[in-house]
């Protein structure tokens, strides 16, 4: 998908409603709210992801982050928070997104991929053959015996991140150790849709209104 105007950012691992003004405030254009996880230090209850998803005004999106594999588990856990957005952050069998959106038909759904290497543009492009709305790059680790299925911090080859959205008709965010810092040499190796941040605009787990303004001035300075 040819490259934006502007990079769209989703502030990820938003714990309160604070937190989500802030986000708001500085320019986000979608929130995350992470639901039940094997590991991550994002995880916030689905009745306040409800509550945040409420509160959040158009035309912002709301992801929330599913470990759920299963469809029924999905829509389940669609249904407690209300959100626009499913974020699918394991993998799931191939007629998962057809049956999503039969159930939920103005809900977009999005899969993560964990970007290891080149197989990872195979499993990427098959998942858009699928039906999702668009993929995630992130740096997690499903083989774990405790998986790691984002919120690592980590980043990962960018390349291989760079050659998924050169040949992806939907659009792919970045995610993955994104910070102030490094944000702008990530847009620039992969051409990115959007960008996703969790860690790298967070002090002590809180929401830092500094790091966050930083990362937003490296977008766009
Ligand atoms: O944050 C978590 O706890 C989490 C757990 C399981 C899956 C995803 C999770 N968060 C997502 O991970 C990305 C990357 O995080 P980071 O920027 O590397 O810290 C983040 O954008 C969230 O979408």
């Amino acid at each position: 998908m040819q490259a934006p105007f502007r990079t769209r950012v989703k502030i990820c691992c938003i714990s309160s409603l604070e937190e989500a003004q802030l986000a708001i405030r500085l320019g986000a254009d979608a929130l995350g709210l992470v639901g039940r996880m094997p590991s991550g230090p994002g995880v916030v209850g689905d009745e306040l992801a409800a509550q945040i998803v409420q509160a959040t005004p158009p035309p912002l999106a709301t992801f929330m982050l599913t470990s759920e594999t299963n469809v029924a588990d999905i829509l389940a856990h669609q249904q407690r928070v209300g959100a626009n957005t499913i974020q699918l952050v394991d993998a799931v069998p191939a007629d998962t997104y057809a049956q999503l959106h039969a159930a939920l038909p103005t809900v977009k759904v999005v899969q993560v991929i964990h970007v290891i290497d080149e197989k990872n543009v195979t499993e990427a492009l098959l998942a858009v053959q699928y039906g999702v709305d668009a993929l995630l790059l992130d740096s997690g680790n499903p083989t774990l015996a405790v998986k790691e299925l984002g919120g690592t911090g980590r980043v990962h080859n960018w390349q291989v991140s760079r050659q998924i959205v050169e040949q992806s008709p939907v659009p792919v965010f970045l995610a993955g150790g994104l910070n102030p810092t490094n944000v702008r040499e990530a847009i620039n190796a992969v051409h990115p849709y959007g960008l996703d941040i969790c860690s790298g605009v967070r002090t002590n787990g809180q929401l830092d209104a500094q790091k966050l303004e930083a990362f937003m001035h490296a977008i766009n300075p």
